[in-house]
């Protein structure tokens, strides 16, 4: 069987699908693929950090219970179809994406193939298992940072990221790795299981295939953990049941996801990357933080030894909205003396539910001796904020205040910021509303997703800033594809090269990764129509192509064969290899010989250096074409290519031409490269 490029016609479907995957086809026209960025992928690559927890676990022979047992899990995971499309594999597949050329950090990591999703995509993931995985109560801090090094050490190979992780602490690591992450733009989601996956009945199947399924298809920018067939903020979850199925809850928000016969996202819940920086990983996390629950009659004495050094910041679990014993002098005497210390006080309520305010005289206390309030915060979000504030040193004692107030990734609901969608939305939507007759907020909110999407495309197409902040502030889906090319607001500014339009979008939450019907990406877009600043911006939030995208290689020929250095130097400048292959084994080099481009010729051996020696699938160099179509101006230009390797013909020719005074071995290279210079002038 041919990869699963060479399936792929020019209009980007299957010119030769199998039985199997036309059947998969046609049930795919059917399904609901709306709001789905990653649609135009045929292929999406995902890491897998396998850290060990229950998922992988197997019951000891001597009585220990579950425990972790390295290095077999990739292996067993082949046994199961769900996971792993055995038939697909036999017929040669495995090879597409281990460029074995290229040195890619994931190349020696087992690669596992899904069967073709409902959506036409097949995913292709990568396991990464760590050394030593673990039960996830034996983690600590510094396993968070391997995980989140992991994840920053891949981004730019991977579409998205799962992380296998043991359900004990994995509410901690959620939070945590939410704050580590800063300006994320991938979909990363925390998965694992209350019984192994190896046994007959179990949760570990559907949560790791949802787990895949989910990163497959859409690009949800958050850390996000998925348990039972919810999608939820990691940094609101907890676990909630030591033996039940449904183990995590989001006690203070609503699932952002979830899984029945359709996958059903709630977009507007999504927290958006709100900034134009490109991806980073803090790694510092403080351990001098500590988390201290009240209870009626708890003792001074014992509070203060638990404020004293090094302990750098604390939340306390107060009652109810917030409160703590105000007819308690010496225990608030305690508090205070810490903040005076500088000891970074939190405070949360230890309700399941809720958040803490200072409605009440008891509450009121906390926040005149410098407490900050940390709302409907769980105390798993709470106490790794403190730590992720704590571990960057650069901060002032009052940044650091400042950051614990804020809402950073969507951990807590600050009561002013509860949005309010109100009939006073836009003057077109709610005259399309009176229109209508819409009586209800709900039915406020259908028209406003039905028309938002078109008004933002239409005014990212005219360069209309002042629309666009107008529909962002009504709370437009910017990742929403709008229309029948699967074009977002970003792929039509990026085109017109409109880069206040872009910028803005950047920073509200656009995602540089989505991709129209074609699979193509705003960058594309951008470099097609030559709109240099906006893949300058582009290219600094972090824009990237695969080392295999078909559709890039596509372009590259298409510059060559049209002779567009410019069009080249901007490929070049966004990093794509210069040196791929199109569906004949052609680089770009390849093609401008034979449409004797010479502009581009010169660009891309002297100024790119490309390999001038690859040979297509008729064999031949893009030298051996010049010869053959007797183009004495290239064949002159790329023997003074340093890397140019002479052809045999040609070295016979050069032997005539130098009188055979010399054998071609005998000539020093100097006098070589001269002869050869020469020779066709
Ligand atoms: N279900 C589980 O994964 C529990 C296990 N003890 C762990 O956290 O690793």
């Amino acid at each position: 069987m041919l990869s699963d490029y060479a399936c792929l016609n020019f209009e980007g479907f299957y010119s030769n699908p199998t039985k199997q995957e036309k059947q998969m086809l046609h049930s795919s026209t059917k399904a609901k693929i709306s709001n789905n960025p990653l649609m135009g992928r045929k292929t999406v690559r995902i890491l897998v950090i396998y850290t060990g927890g229950t998922i992988g676990m197997k019951q000891d022979k001597n009585g220990k219970g579950y425990t972790v047992v390295p290095n077999y899990f990739a292996d067993a995971l082949k046994k199961l179809p769900m996971l792993y499309d055995e038939e697909y594999v036999k017929n040669g597949a495995e090879e597409i994406h281990n460029n074995s050329e290229l040195d890619l950090p994931y190349n020696k990591y087992p690669q596992l193939v899904m069967p073709l999703s409902k959506m036409g995509t097949r995913v292709f993931y990568y396991l990464k298992e760590h050394d030593p995985i673990l039960d996830s109560s034996n983690m600590s801090m510094h396993h968070w940072t391997l995980i989140a090094n992991d994840v920053k050490k891949h981004y730019q190979y991977f579409d998205s990221f799962v992380i296998l992780h043991g359900t004990d602490t994995m509410s901690y690591t959620a939070s945590a790795l939410s704050y580590m992450f800063e300006n994320l733009d991938k979909t990363v989601i925390l998965t694992g299981s209350q019984i192994p996956i190896f046994e007959q009945r179990n949760d570990g199947r559907s949560n790791f295939v949802g787990a895949l399924e989910i990163a497959g298809h859409f690009i949800i920018p958050e850390v996000t953990l998925f348990f039972n067939n919810k999608l939820f903020r990691g940094n609101r979850t907890q676990k909630a049941s030591a033996s039940d199925l449904d183990a995590f809850a989001s006690p203070n928000l609503p699932p952002l996801a979830k899984l029945g016969t359709e996958i059903e996202i709630t977009w507007d819940a999504v927290f958006p990357k709100t900034t134009i920086m490109s991806f980073t990983v803090r790694e510092e996390m403080s351990e001098n933080v500590g988390l201290l629950r009240l209870f009626p009659g708890i003792n001074a004495k014992i509070v203060r030894a638990f404020l004293s050094p090094p302990m750098e910041g604390i939340v306390i679990e107060s009652f109810g909205a917030g409160n703590i014993p105000s007819n308690r002098p010496d225990l608030v005497d305690e508090f205070r003396k810490a903040a005076e210390r500088n000891v970074l006080i939190l405070n949360i309520t230890q309700c399941y539910k809720g958040s803490v305010s200072d409605a009440y005289a008891a509450g009121k206390v906390m926040y005149d001796i410098g407490v900050i309030p940390g709302y409907d915060m769980t105390p798993e979000a709470a106490l790794t904020k403190m730590a992720y504030v704590l571990g960057n040193k650069d901060l002032t004692y009052e940044d650091r205040k400042a950051l614990l107030s804020r809402n950073l990734r969507g951990e807590m609901t600050i009561p002013q910021q509860q949005r309010q969608y109100s009939m006073r939305d836009g003057e077109f939507v709610k005259s399309v509303a009176e229109a209508l007759r819409v009586s209800s907020l709900r039915e406020m909110n259908c028209v406003r997703r039905a028309l938002l999407p078109i008004m933002l495309t239409c005014a990212a197409k005219a360069g209309d800033l002042e629309t666009i902040k107008q529909l962002i502030s009504q709370g437009a889906n910017l990742n929403e594809p709008s229309d029948y090319d699967g074009k977002t607001s970003l792929h039509l500014a990026s085109a017109e090269g409109h880069i206040n339009v872009v910028t803005e979008l950047l920073k509200n939450g656009s995602s540089v990764y989505v991709r129209d019907r074609r699979g193509r990406t705003p960058l594309f877009d951008a470099i097609r129509n030559k709109q240099y600043k906006v893949v300058k911006v582009l290219l600094s939030v972090g824009a990237k192509f695969d080392h295999d995208d078909i559709e890039v290689t596509r372009e590259l020929c298409i510059a060559a064969n049209e002779n567009d250095v410019e069009r080249l130097r901007l490929w070049n400048c966004a990093c794509v290899d210069m040196n791929q292959v199109d569906l004949d084994g052609r680089t770009p080099l390849h093609v401008a010989v034979l449409k004797h481009s010479i502009d581009a010729i010169r660009f891309l051996v002297f100024d790119v250096g490309v390999n001038s020696n690859k040979k297509d699938i008729y064999g031949r160099t893009p030298l051996e074409s010049a010869i053959k179509l007797n183009y004495t101006d290239i064949i002159n230009m790329l023997i003074r290519a340093p890397n140019t390797k002479l052809p045999n013909v040609l070295n016979e020719r050069l032997e005539e031409n130098l009188d055979n005074i010399y054998s071609i071995n005998d000539l020093n290279h100097n006098k070589l490269i001269n002869c050869k210079m020469n020779f066709f002038t």
